[in-house]
């Protein structure tokens, strides 16, 4: 299973920074989406200068115009980039042309979809490299939230898939049990007082 960072923080010399601490523990280096928007995509291009042999994950969030946003993420540097899982199948279909054309991957984020299990197959079939199965910040926020619902639907959809929302040292293993072929953590290792550790730990509680 691979790692994956989640920098969700605003700028690009933070990101730098953490990326440079966390890199040799992870296989993916995500710039979140409040990243992107406070930064711009220029973020991707030094993130992805600065570690050329890290896959480098754009959480764009697409919801519409599909190919044009996908475009210009893979332009500026991407290897994977997301498209919602809410969005028109147009949307989707767009997004992998422009994979296609750039010989890399969209992944397509299933926040906020009820039916996770049917919407990752219908987007698997679109073109999608792999469905995350995510619950955002707000919905971690919420009382009773728990990581079972997303690796349930992970293991019953039968597509590659990642887990992203709130994965921490206490839940990882139990995302590689379910068959994750990412675990996605952001808040367990830039929230961490040492991030390098949270995910040098995070790395060896996994295979
Ligand atoms: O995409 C995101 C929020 O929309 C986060 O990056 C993702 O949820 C991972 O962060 P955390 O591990 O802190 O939940």
């Amino acid at each position: 299973m691979k790692l994956q960072v989640a920098m969700d923080l605003l700028t690009t010399e933070a990101a730098l920074e953490l990326a440079g601490q966390v890199a040799e523990y992870v296989d993916i280096i995500e710039l979140g989406t409040p990243l992107i928007k406070a930064a711009g995509l220029s973020a991707v291009t030094a993130i992805k200068k600065a570690h050329p042999d890290k896959i480098v994950f754009a959480d764009m969030k697409t919801m519409d115009a599909g190919e044009l946003e996908a475009d210009i993420a893979f332009k500026a540097g991407a290897d994977l980039v997301t498209i919602l899982g809410t969005a028109d199948d147009s949307t989707i279909a767009g997004g992998v042309k422009a994979a296609k054309a750039h010989n890399k991957g969209i992944v397509v984020d299933l926040i906020g979809v009820a039916d996770k299990v049917t919407r990752a197959k219908e987007v698997r079939a679109l073109g999608a490299k792999f469905v995350e199965m995510h619950a955002g910040l707000d919905e971690q926020a919420k009382p009773g939230y728990d990581l079972n619902g997303l690796l349930r639907a992970g293991e019953e959809a039968r597509v590659p898939f990642s887990v992203a929302g709130g994965v921490n040292l206490t839940t990882i293993e139990a995302v590689q049990r379910a068959g994750a072929d990412v675990a996605v953590a952001g808040g367990a290792i830039y929230g961490a007082a040492d991030p390098a550790l949270a995910a040098k730990q995070l790395r060896a509680a996994i295979s």
